[in-house]
């Protein structure tokens, strides 16, 4: 069988290096291209071996239309306008398109939906297989204790990132609020100052830090007097976050039409 084409988008990235390389890693995947913001001085240097892989022949170049013919899915992991403007552009193309940018608008999330009636898009704010294991085990914990404790989500993240709450804190407050019957919109408290007053039992709380080099890490807590329950992820390598994006890429390109999240890939729905 030959093997899927894939183009990485923001390929100099902290994630689009290690993308680069899960890629060249995968046995069903190639490097079908590499890109870059217009304008990017690395335009026409080898991907691969800029990104320390050793040359491969890749040439960055800052638009999709130039690798039209060479690419077959789509793996963006960049900032929410670009991924939209690649989406437009994966729609147009008849490409499929693998979505790990985190930080879309309502409005963007909605436009993505519309867009998967005509293209298969994978969209997954972590593309890690434990953190998607850590999401069953929420479902399972809301559901059994989530009425009677306190629920509150902790994420920490290196110094650059520059959205938050993370996308994977608040896919892990959607589950939570889901199994329990209640809308994260309304319950949701982002950070507390000043005279708050008594906690209300049917909050979900988040807390963000944001320090050094810290690649990921994620916390739920279920409190009761007496006890309390803390589920928690920690990602030490990127490379976690590249395999599940390669996977998904392998997998979306034998799928048609629709939006698919990472526990379609991993077939968790089924357990
Ligand atoms: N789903 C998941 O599992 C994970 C998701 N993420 C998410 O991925 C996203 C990227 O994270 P990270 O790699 O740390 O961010 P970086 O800022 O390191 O990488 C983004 C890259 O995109 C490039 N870029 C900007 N504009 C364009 C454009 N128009 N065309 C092509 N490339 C462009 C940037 O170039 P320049 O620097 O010149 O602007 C940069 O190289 C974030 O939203 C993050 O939350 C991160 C890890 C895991
Ligand atoms: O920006 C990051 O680095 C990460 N972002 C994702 C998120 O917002 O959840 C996933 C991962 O934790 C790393």
């Amino acid at each position: 069988m030959s093997k899927v084409r894939i183009a990485i988008v923001g390929c100099n990235g902290r994630m689009g290096r290690v993308l680069q390389q899960a890629v060249l890693e995968h046995e069903s995947a190639t490097l079908g291209a590499v890109v870059e913001r217009p304008g990017s001085d690395t335009v026409g240097l080898d991907g691969p071996e800029l990104a320390g892989l050793g040359q491969h022949g890749v040439l960055i170049v800052d638009n999709l239309d130039a690798v039209q013919d060479s690419i077959d899915v789509i793996i963006d992991f960049t900032r929410p306008e670009v991924t939209m403007n690649n989406l437009h552009w994966a729609k147009a193309a008849g490409k499929k398109l693998v979505i790990g940018t985190t930080g879309f608008s309502d409005e963007q999330k909605e436009q993505i939906q519309q867009a998967s009636e005509t293209t298969a898009i994978m969209m997954a704010p972590n593309m890690s297989i434990g953190v998607n294991v850590m999401l069953q085990l929420l479902k399972l914990t809301a559901k059994v204790m989530g009425e009677y404790t306190d629920i509150e989500i902790t994420e920490a993240h290196h110094r650059h990132k520059v959205d938050a709450p993370s996308g994977t804190a608040l896919a892990m407050g959607e589950v939570i609020a889901d199994a329990l019957g209640r809308d994260l919109k309304e319950v949701a408290v982002y950070g507390r100052e000043g005279h708050t007053g008594e906690r209300d039992s049917q909050t979900i709380g988040f807390s963000t830090i944001r320090a050094g080099d810290i690649v990921g890490e994620h916390t739920a807590m279920f409190a009761d007097i007496g006890e309390r329950i803390e589920i928690t992820h920690k990602a030490s390598s990127r490379m976690t976050f590249a395999k599940g994006a390669v996977r998904a890429a392998v997998w979306l390109s034998g799928k048609g039409n629709g939006c698919y999240d990472m526990s379609d890939v991993l077939g968790l729905k089924q357990l």
